[in-house]
């Protein structure tokens, strides 16, 4: 004989079933002495292993609505109307003897009963209009309603009394109200039964240990409910920081560890410090409307760089530059917008600090006015940094960026030409991806002179700006950006701590 292992609930219920053969639930609650929620589980235990069968069946009540009761008094409204007429009928003289609704109603089933028709605007009977099912049964629930003195659904109608059009008829013209019930039956098995004659013991068994027991001595000779350890236990979710603020704390404790000091700038920025400083051409068209977010307020230009700035921009002015041409606004360069890049943070630290040896670094917000989809967001982190210093070349910035890449366990990189109004040369850094091959990560190159001159930089500024949830996406197997920002509570609760984040 199979080892079953019962417990002791199971074993109860076994027993109740073996007196009953075919049981409800209540009966094996009477007998086995659970309540009705532990019989039930341990009937669905013993259904897994085969020893019992439960058997769920659903059945339907009805009763009349209030509307149902009214037709049942007066007649449905075809009836009515037949009963009024003795033959051809103008419909106006209907709708003014009864209401215009009531014909309305009437009409649609008058010629579906093929009780009558209607021409131009005459109801012809059409000769037979005998008593239907519908009104059969609407009768019946009537009678059986006022003999038990309740008007709640508690009625059947088994299949001989009204057949399954009818009643879907009746419910569509909300004239019944339905419930739905479920019932379940336990049988006991075949297996069920030879295991119940070969005689189920139930013994008390001890399934936890208190302190009572083990002073009264009492936990000697007892049997204990053994611990499944195989058994799959519930998860647990344990609070946790949300996967990619782990992911940017990750990036930077990175650039800490590489010698770089985190900078914080300002989200609102001067056009100013987000596009002139940086040589960007006042008619650029990053510069545009539907590409950033412009704010109403104005910041002054900063006196002691206006000059230089715009004649970086109007002549190249002592860099050797032709600039871009044209007349430079400071009215324009005044105009705030929510900055577009992390790049005017970095720009306006130089200002403030142009003498190197500098290594810094930001990593934050920024926002553009992006139909938001998969892949674009119109708010998003970049990781900003620079360094400046005297000998600093083009092969250091490819150097540092590689580095920072293969500590975020992106083992193959490689850079393309790009192409920024404020580096020369520039590129764009790309990391292999399994099954997705390059993917692009931002930008990265030399400060021009036309950048660095008007704040009186003389050493090399390599300066990068790097995509954030694009690598966190990556990492974290996301195929929709938004879910970073969503907060979707599954999602968060599953997603693992440990896993290199
Ligand atoms: N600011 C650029 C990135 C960049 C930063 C610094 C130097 C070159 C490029 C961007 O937002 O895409």
């Amino acid at each position: 004989m199979a080892n079953y292992d019962l417990t002791n609930n199971e074993k109860k219920v076994l027993l109740a079933l073996n007196e009953l053969d075919t049981a409800e639930l209540k009966d094996v609650v009477e007998i086995s002495d659970l309540n009705a929620d532990a019989s039930m589980q341990a009937a669905f235990l013993l259904e897994e292993k085969g020893l019992c069968q439960v058997i769920e069946s659903s059945f339907e009540l009805y009763g009349l609505s209030c509307e149902g009761k009214q037709y049942a008094e007066a007649g449905l409204p075809e009836r009515q109307i037949m009963d009024s007429i003795d033959g051809p009928t103008p419909l106006e003289n209907l709708r003014e003897l009864f209401s215009p609704q009531l014909v309305g109603i009437a009409t649609g089933w008058l010629i579906k009963k093929k009780w009558a028709k209607i021409d131009d605007g005459i109801l012809i009977p059409l000769g037979d209009a005998s008593k239907g099912e519908d009104e059969k049964v609407l009768g019946g629930l009537y009678e059986n309603s006022l003999e038990n003195d309740t008007f709640d659904p508690v009625f059947e109608l088994p299949e001989e009394v009204a057949s399954k059009a009818t009643v879907q008829d009746l419910l569509k013209r909300k004239l019944l109200e339905k419930d739905e019930y479920t019932t379940r039956k336990i049988v006991i098995t075949k297996d069920g039964k030879a295991l119940a004659a070969e005689g189920i013991f139930i013994t008390e068994e001890i399934a936890q240990i208190t302190p009572e027991l083990l002073k009264s001595g009492d936990w000697e000779g007892k049997t204990y409910r053994p611990y499944k350890v195989q058994k799959p236990v519930k998860p647990l979710y344990g609070a946790k920081i949300h996967p990619y603020q782990r992911m940017i704390d990750e990036m930077r404790q990175i650039f800490l560890e590489m010698g770089f000091t985190e900078i914080k700038g300002n989200i609102v920025q001067s056009s100013f410090w987000n596009f002139d400083a940086l040589f960007q051409p006042q008619d650029h068209p990053a510069r545009e409307m539907q590409d950033t977010f412009h704010l109403g307020d104005r910041t002054p230009v900063p006196e002691e760089f206006v000059d230089k700035v715009r004649a970086c921009h109007e002549t190249g002015g002592n860099t050797g530059s032709t600039g871009w041409g044209g007349k430079w606004s400071a009215d324009i360069s005044e105009k705030n917008v929510l900055r577009t890049h992390t790049t005017s943070v970095t720009i306006k630290y130089l200002a403030d600090n142009p003498k190197g040896p500098i290594k810094v670094f930001s990593i934050d917000r920024a926002y553009r006015r992006e139909t938001i989809d998969p892949t674009h967001t119109p708010e998003f982190e970049q990781l900003e940094g620079i360094i400046m210093d005297e000998g600093m070349s083009f092969s250091n910035l490819l150097g540092c960026l590689k580095e920072f890449y293969h500590r975020m366990g992106f083992s193959e990189v490689r850079f393309r030409p790009g192409y920024f109004p404020y580096t020369e040369p520039s590129v764009e850094p790309e990391v292999y991806i399994e099954g997705m091959g390059w993917v692009e990560l931002g930008g990265a190159g030399v400060f021009r002179k036309e950048v660095t001159e008007p704040f009186g930089i003389t050493q090399p500024v390599l300066a990068w700006g790097l995509g954030v949830s694009r690598v966190a996406m990556l990492k974290l197997g996301l195929k929709d950006l938004r879910e970073l920002y969503q907060s979707d509570i599954d999602w968060l609760r599953k997603s693992e701590v440990g896993n290199g984040l």
